[in-house]
């Protein structure tokens, strides 16, 4: 069986790692090994630079670097392993949230990412490693920070004003619009339930899912 290369994206908040879990289990259920991770991290290594990234204060290219270092690591050691297997890869979050965060909300240079993009995600088994879907949790920053408050500490992204957060979403929006195949637009402003019932539609449209299995 083929594997599946699946990532989650959206501002913080949008809700991913609610909906994850249950998906896991959806594809369990058919059978198949879940690889459930996340980036920055995913490897030991990965996960060191993560707590780098996210609480050490630092200028934009050494952000950028270290976050498509970590991704290199978790690629070759995880993802590629887990796809040569059939495995359903789960991934919170991957290099839309770089062009997303990086360049959208920083304002790093976009080219500059495509370089880091292309050699980092060139491997042996694929010339340019893409997700096969993005679940993208579109929703506007103010909805994302009123369920946020309180809920947890803020890390460096997360204590962003909104405006940054209002150029992430941006960042996501035209890298939907430059892939519209590869990405599926969730409104994920919606009640639990429908955005549970949105996903399960996309992972119904393309066979992956039987339809009620997705909803939560
Ligand atoms: N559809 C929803 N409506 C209202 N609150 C939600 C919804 N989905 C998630 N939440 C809540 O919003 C917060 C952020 O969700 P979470 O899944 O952690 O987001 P993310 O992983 O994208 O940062 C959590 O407290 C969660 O319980
Ligand atoms: C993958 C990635 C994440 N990030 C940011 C987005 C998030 O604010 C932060 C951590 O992501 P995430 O794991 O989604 O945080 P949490 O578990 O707290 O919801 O890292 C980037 O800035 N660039 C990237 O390439």
């Amino acid at each position: 069986m083929n594997g599946l290369f699946i990532s989650f994206e959206g501002i913080d908040g949008a809700g991913k790692s609610t909906h994850i879990e249950h998906l896991a289990q959806a594809f369990r259920d058919q059978g198949r090994e879940v690889c459930l991770t996340r980036e920055p991290g995913g490897t030991p290594l990965a996960e060191q630079l993560r707590e780098l990234v996210l609480h050490s204060a630092m200028d934009a290219l050494t952000e950028a670097l270290l976050i498509f270092a970590g991704r290199r690591d978790h690629l070759l050691q995880v993802i590629e392993p887990a796809l040569a297997r059939g495995a359903v890869v789960l991934c919170d979050r991957f290099t839309d949230a770089s062009f997303a965060y990086q360049g959208a909300g920083r304002g790093f240079d976009l080219q500059l990412l495509g370089t880091l993009e292309s050699w980092v995600q060139r491997t042996e088994a694929a010339p340019l490693r893409q997700p096969d879907l993005t679940v993208w949790f579109d929703l506007p920053p103010t909805i994302a920070a009123a369920r946020l408050s309180g809920a947890r500490a803020p890390d460096r992204f997360e204590s962003q004003p909104e405006a940054f957060f209002s150029r992430v979403a941006g960042g996501y929006a035209a890298r939907a619009a430059a892939e519209p195949a590869r990405f599926a637009r969730i409104d994920a402003a919606a009640e639990r339930e429908a955005v549970a019932l949105q996903i399960a539609d996309v992972f119904a449209a393309r066979g992956w899912l039987p339809a009620e299995e997705g909803a939560a």
